[in-house]
């Protein structure tokens, strides 16, 4: 952190802090010093963690599972409410433009008050938001087809004209209100929505959430990775209840669904309360002083990390890998969602049951449905049957995408070590995705004489890096799923095809 972003931290803590934020909430808020120069220190503070979110919140003591350790109050919170009631022109406008969404309005309104510049009562919290964002809405052609998994390529599509018919939708109330040109531009549009996405918590009483300062420096952990009190994991709860509602037992004991409910309301560490008029935010796991303290904003695929955040992990828990299937796999019962490659690499427990019982005779299906819905093997040989099924659709699918898993790996090494070489003969760069490089050169216009690229790159081509960087991280972990599903399926049929000859054996003898 330079000296101006940590002088212009400092004035945001000391802002926070008169609007009552604080990381020592089990003192009386009216008694917690308005005086005092940050509303952090007593639990929390800001801290940098480049390999986990950058910018974070880090244990300035041992903090324990569940202790309350920040409450925001209700007046902090920045929602569309809150900043329209502040402008009466904001809010006629806003008013009259009721068949918006509550993000494009709340998207607007944030806009409207970054055009007040330093006069807007936001302004020292609105320094503190981050200046772009690599969002799929972001994403250029170059960096979609860097994708390449036809599935991501089509969401990432979708996900862009999504963000440009919103635009398109909110234009006529941004020129009512007069917004100066800057703001509402594209570009513009891109930053404010992709604030809305990556940084409001949800609040009772607007979709759209709220932005909350200082709360909204908490840095990302996946649900499933903690224990939850020496329960079973939460996913193998939630499908047992996909199954009990769909197929079997339909007659669920309700205890067991708010059983369900209740794990999956304790996936948020953080919610507004009302009898205290205020956001609260709790420790999720035990930490250790010294250690990034993080928040789980939901359960998320990488790509819903990378379209809602930004960014994906490169282990996720809740990570899926999807395989075309023919239709009369999931026509049966299941959802075509609940139908992937899990990120160990096992199919999930709804695409293994539909591919037993698909893999059964037509004859017998009826019979062995019940065994398949409950999540048993039917035979060895189905089981085996089931395996090859998976392990050459892995291959096939392997083998039509671009590149392989040791590509990504070079190429990868490469983006990160190409700012070490001062020039490039681009047409002398021994890269298998040689072609791939070519292109986010001549995407981002940098091939200059004689086929060369001058470093350090332009900051547009940095960001445009980071997102190619992205979507070559995001595919190479794709295609690990599938070769770790490979080598699952592998040891299962080894496994079971020893078992079966051990028992032929036996039965001969
Ligand atoms: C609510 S903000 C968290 C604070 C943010 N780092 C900041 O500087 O303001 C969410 C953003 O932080 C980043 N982020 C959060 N968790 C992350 C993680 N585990 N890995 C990488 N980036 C993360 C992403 O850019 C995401 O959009």
């Amino acid at each position: 952190m330079d000296a101006v972003e940590e002088e212009s931290l400092k004035t945001f803590l000391k802002w926070a802090t008169k609007l009552g934020i604080t990381d020592s909430p089990e003192h009386n808020l009216l008694s917690h010093s308005i005086h005092s120069s940050s509303c952090l220190g007593k639990s929390l503070y800001v801290s940098h963690f480049p390999e986990a979110g950058g910018r974070g919140l880090v244990a300035i003591r041992d903090l324990r599972k569940n202790e309350l350790i920040l409450k925001v109050p209700k007046s902090a919170l920045m929602t569309t409410e809150s900043l329209t009631s502040n402008d009466q022109k904001l809010d006629s406008c806003i008013a009259r433009h009721s068949h918006l969404s509550s993000t494009q309005k709340l998207s607007v309104c944030l806009l409207a008050e970054m055009g007040k510049g330093k006069s807007s009562w936001w302004h020292i919290y609105l320094m503190q938001l981050p200046r772009h964002y690599d969002t799929l809405a972001s994403f250029t052609k170059f960096e979609t087809q860097a994708l390449q998994v036809d599935d991501a390529i089509w969401t990432t599509e979708r996900v862009i004209s999504k963000a440009e018919s919103d635009w398109k939708e909110a234009c006529p109330l941004m020129r009512e209100l007069e917004l100066k040109p800057q703001f509402s531009t594209f570009k513009a549009w891109l930053w404010a929505s992709a604030t809305v996405s990556s940084r409001t918590m949800h609040v009772p009483w607007d979709d759209a959430g709220c932005l909350c300062p200082v709360g909204d420096f908490f840095n990302y952990a996946a649900p499933g990775e903690e224990s939850f009190d020496g329960e079973e994991d939460l996913e193998s709860r939630k499908r047992d209840t996909t199954l009990q509602s769909n197929f079997l037992w339909d007659d669920t004991d309700s205890s067991e669904k708010k059983d369900v409910e209740q794990l999956e309301r304790r996936l948020t560490d953080a919610g507004y309360e009302k009898d205290v008029d205020a956001y609260c935010f709790y420790a999720r796991d035990n930490y250790k002083k010294g250690e990034q303290v993080l928040l789980s904003y939901g359960t998320y695929t990488n790509l819903e990390l990378l379209e809602h955040y930004g960014f994906h992990l490169i282990v996720n828990p809740n990570e899926k890998a999807f395989l075309p299937l023919e239709a009369d796999i999931h026509s049966n019962s299941w959802p075509q969602d609940s139908l992937y490659i899990q990120w160990d690499g096992r199919p999930s427990f709804a695409l293994l049951s539909a591919l037993r019982l698909w893999t059964a005779p037509q004859s017998q299906r009826k019979f062995v449905g019940r065994l398949a819905y409950s999540g048993l093997q039917l035979s060895a040989e189905n089981e085996i049957a089931v395996m090859k099924w998976l392990v050459a659709n892995c291959h096939t699918l392997l083998d039509r995408l671009p590149s392989s898993v040791e590509e990504d790996v070079l190429l990868l090494d490469f983006i990160d070590n190409m700012h070490m070489y001062p020039i490039h003969e681009v047409g002398q760069i021994p890269l298998a995705c040689g072609d791939e490089l070519v292109s986010f050169f001549e995407d981002n216009k940098l091939q200059k004489k004689c086929n060369a690229v001058e470093f350090p790159l332009p900051s547009k081509a940095i960001r445009s890096l980071e997102r190619w960087k992205l979507s070559v991280q995001w595919r190479l972990r794709y295609k690990q799923i599938l070769v770790c599903c490979v080598s699952y399926c592998k040891e299962v049929i080894e496994f079971l095809s020893s078992q079966h000859i051990s028992c032929k054996k036996a039965i001969v003898t």
